[in-house]
């Protein structure tokens, strides 16, 4: 899908405030009593809607209507649910394009150019590639029939119910941790981010009228650990399909666990988790590239993409020589304000506990002797803004070189151009994370050298880019380690999950008799 459209240059964002919303069941709104709002992390004063939570009653009867839903769900002809997840492409980058952005930029914090990507690129790709790859899946078949048999593979979907726990950051990921699995034939719990239930409640409003039938998808934002509970202790739950922090996905691994006896089956278990990921500037990298790249794969979004920059090595003569001049030069220009002045580059990080971790962080750095290059500062009075921030460390072991932030911090370790080997050891055993890299060299020799000394720092390798931006269909996206199960987003690897696959062997040809050749001596 084409970015930046021209109209983009003229787009009001519209007021959206005091939406209705709440609960879908059944393709129903349900109001309970529990009352909740999303805070606008740009005003922090305002909000964008109030909505109604799934209480324990909701949550029953909408795993009850998935299930009553399942089997005319299952039993739709691929052409007919593929067709419904295309309309809905459709709508997301045309008719919806706007104000999904606008839910998006008000109510999670992006700037315009960052929100096209998300709402509208990202989304609709992830239906349409879905498609593509749901086809090339179940056209896998055996290559090898028998005379006198035929074989075939069916892909079932899975037996039960996905419950689908999705983070604020993306409204993309928002409906693809449902898409997904619906698209195979399963039916859906879905749990939004309470910090992205508008822009995720139009999508599932968008997937409806397309066409999705009523209890397909439930959408159930509520107090997470009881909605998530409440699920995953159902005998029928089948599946987690999750995105977030690698503590709570890890939390969630071991309830499951605890409720294993419960289970028809073992349940698939995806989960795409934090990141600590780094740039590796070689002596030999191109400054201008390198040093732009980093400024946006560290600020883009303020920081809090799970592939986000957030521990760049660079070499002595590298920082020396003009890097360490460029970068500070181009990061204390970066403008920070609201997302409804397009000339802003940095926004609002998305809330009061994100506020709070992020300036904690770079407190811990200076108190520990971390040196703040540039920033450093934040203002909380009308909404969550952190000024992007770059820290030098002589410590790559200091706390903001190894621990997920998810916030405008990048830190800085300058290493000896002697001490690349060790550099290379220092980026694969810091942290427990593995989902990003990025190497700047124009040294080839040097690329493949990081690669395979790196082989499993990283899911997303990139060279001579930043270490943002996967494409669906172009860089399928994960990490392994404490970065998540590496199912791959945006690929035909994740359909694999969500289907319990049948091999059906069908024989022609009667059974003269039932002794063996070697019986017969
Ligand atoms: N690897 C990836 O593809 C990827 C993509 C996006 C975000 N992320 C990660 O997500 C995190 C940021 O997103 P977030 O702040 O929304 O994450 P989060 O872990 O706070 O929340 C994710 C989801 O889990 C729910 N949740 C939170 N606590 C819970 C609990 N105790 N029990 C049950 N459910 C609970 C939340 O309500 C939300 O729906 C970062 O760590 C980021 O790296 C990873
Ligand atoms: N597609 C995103 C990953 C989403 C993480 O939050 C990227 O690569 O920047």
């Amino acid at each position: 899908m084409a970015l930046y459209t021209p109209q983009l240059a003229s787009f009001k964002v519209p007021a959206i405030d005091n939406e209705p919303m709440s609960c879908i069941v059944n393709g129903k709104e349900v109001k309970t009593g529990k009352l909740a709002k999303q805070p606008m992390p740009a005003t922090h004063a305002k909000h964008l809607c109030t909505y109604h939570e799934a209480d324990q009653a909701t949550v029953a009867s909408a795993i009850k209507g998935a299930l009553a839903a399942k089997a005319e769900w299952e039993a739709m002809p691929w052409n007919d649910r593929a067709a419904i997840f295309l309309k809905a492409a459709d709508l997301v980058s045309g008719k919806y394009r706007y104000k999904l952005m606008a839910a998006t930029m008000l109510g999670q914090g992006k700037n315009a150019w960052q929100a096209e990507i998300d709402a509208a690129a990202e989304l609709s790709d992830f239906f349409r590639f879905g498609v593509k790859y749901v086809e090339e899946l179940y056209s896998q078949q055996p290559l090898k029939n028998a005379p006198g048999a035929w074989n075939r593979i069916e892909y079932r979907p899975l037996e039960g119910f996905v419950l689908a726990v999705s983070p604020f950051n993306f409204t993309a990921i928002g409906g693809n941790l449902p898409g997904t699995p619906a698209l195979v034939g399963n039916v859906v719990l879905w749990k939004p981010s309470p910090a992205a239930t508008y822009s995720n409640y139009l999508v599932y409003k968008i997937l409806e009228e397309a066409g999705l039938p009523a209890g397909v998808i439930q959408f159930v934002p509520g107090p997470p650990e009881e909605v998530v509970g409440q699920a995953i202790s159902h005998p029928e739950f089948a599946s987690l399909h999750f995105t977030g922090s690698t503590l709570v996905f890890k939390k969630l691994w071991k309830d499951i666990a605890a409720n294993l006896d419960k289970y028809r089956s073992y349940p698939r278990i995806v989960g795409e988790t934090g990141g600590k990921n780094f740039h590796l500037i070689h002596p030999s990298a191109e400054i201008k590239n390198a040093v732009n790249q980093s400024v946006r794969g560290a600020f883009e979004y303020q920081g809090q993409k799970c592939s986000a920059l957030s521990r760049l090595y660079v070499a002595a003569s590298v920082w020396n020589n003009g890097f360490k001049d460029q970068l500070l030069t181009e990061v204390a220009k970066l403008k920070v304000g609201p997302p409804t002045d397009f000339t802003n580059f940095v926004g609002p990080v998305i809330g009061r506990p994100a506020f709070d971790k992020i300036t904690g962080y770079i407190k811990q750095a200076k108190e520990a002797g971390g040196e703040i290059l540039v920033g450093g500062g934040a203002d909380d009075s009308v909404g969550y803004f952190v000024q992007p921030t770059v820290i030098l460390t002589k410590d790559p072991k200091s706390v903001t070189m190894v621990e997920e932030i998810f916030g405008p911090v990048l830190t800085v370790y300058v290493y000896d151009d002697a001490d690349y080997e060790k550099t290379l050891d220092l980026i694969d055993t810091s942290t427990a994370y593995a989902l990003t890299g990025s190497i700047f060299a124009s040294d080839r020799k040097a690329l493949l050298h990081a690669t395979n000394r790196l082989r499993n720092a990283a899911g997303n390798v990139y060279y001579n880019e930043k270490c943002t931006g996967a494409v669906v269909g172009q860089q399928p996206f994960g990490g392994a380690r404490a970065s998540g199960t590496n199912d791959k987003a945006g690929s035909i690897s994740i359909f694999y999950r969500f289907v319990s696959a049948r091999s059906i062997k069908e024989n022609f040809v009667g059974l003269e008799d039932y002794l063996y050749p070697s019986n017969l001596a």
